[in-house]
């Protein structure tokens, strides 16, 4: 059995907590039942000794297995990931959203979406990056009475995300400290104006207004100041054909989204400048978590 699922882009400035994309960049794992217990790993993380012998996804996927059915079965684990770790592109919310999906459909188990968010959000209370992990494309996403409650809309094909990935990454659990613990009525005022134009123009593909509405008060200024470099990719994208250029997450990537024919131009011009920080293009995602039996 092969489980793939996206990366993500939350908050998309103003929407903390609350907007979400998802990028076509997968982690997947291929589990099959063995006779004893093992794990490959690929790609992002391979050099992490910790994501071998303590890995989270298999954690989970013990205690959802265990709890459906009750049996201690042995299986080996071959994992493929795409996703950096802590540098704000769901890293966390791809391992909870594709271990909660496996143990589920390695015993042929039917689990509905909505059901998946529910479960994942026990992980991850807020819902910004499930929600596109496990759905694909753009999401507004809330939490009421347990429940994630979401919109969602594809994101068409005209677009296509330009990151820039920083060498050094930001815990977003450290990264949450750094947020001051009240905000003025007009930085609020501010945040909920601007985020809801930007879903309303990612709802009604109107590409033009994405760099107003895209425009935070709340969490960027305080978190990029720990890499004050941010502002500088984020400003050389703006003035380099960027519809929108946010801290992606918590960070410590920059996102950003451009029309197809502007997004050569973006990434060379990025990537001229900022040598040291990975920098690439890529499609969204519009499917999310992928199970193939
Ligand atoms: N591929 C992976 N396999 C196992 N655990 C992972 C993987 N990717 C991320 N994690 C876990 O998630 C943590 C990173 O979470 P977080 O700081 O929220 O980063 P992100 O912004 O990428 O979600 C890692 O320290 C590790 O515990
Ligand atoms: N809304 C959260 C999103 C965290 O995303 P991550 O990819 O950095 O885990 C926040 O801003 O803290």
């Amino acid at each position: 059995m092969r489980v793939s699922v996206p990366a993500t882009s939350a908050n998309l400035g103003p929407g903390f907590d609350t907007l979400g994309l998802a990028i076509a960049m997968k982690n997947q794992v291929v589990i099959k039942p063995s006779k004893f217990h093992s794990v490959s790993l690929r790609g992002e993380g391979s050099n992490n000794p910790a994501l071998k012998d303590n890995n989270m996804f298999i954690s989970i996927f013990n205690d959802f297995y265990h709890n459906l059915t009750h049996k201690k079965r042995n299986f080996r684990f071959e994992f493929q990931n795409e996703v950096p770790l802590s540098r704000g592109l769901g890293s966390s919310s791809a391992v909870i959203v594709s271990a909660i999906a496996s143990a589920y459909a390695i015993e042929g188990i039917k689990l509905e979406k909505q059901k998946l968010l529910n479960l994942a959000l026990a992980y991850e209370n807020h819902p910004d990056n499930i929600t596109p992990a496990v759905m694909g494309g753009f999401n507004v996403a809330t939490v009421q009475d347990n429940e994630v409650r979401f919109l969602n809309k594809s994101i068409p094909k005209v677009l296509k995300a330009v990151v820039v990935i920083p060498n050094r990454p930001i815990s977003t659990q450290l990264s949450r400290k750094a947020l001051p613990y009240k905000y003025s009525k007009e930085d609020v005022i501010y945040n909920i104006s601007h985020s809801s134009l930007l879903t309303a123009a990612f709802m009604s593909e109107n590409w033009d207004m994405l760099k107003c509405a895209s425009q935070d008060m709340i969490h960027q200024k305080y978190r990029m100041k720990h890499m004050p470099e941010l502002f500088d990719v984020q400003k050389t994208a703006l003035s380099n054909g960027s519809l929108m250029s946010t801290l992606s997450g918590s960070g410590s990537t920059l996102f950003s989204v451009a029309y197809v024919d502007d997004s050569r131009k973006l990434e060379k011009a990025l990537k001229q400048k900022f040598p040291h920080f990975k920098v690439f293009t890529c499609d969204f995602d519009n499917v999310g978590v992928r199970i193939d039996l």
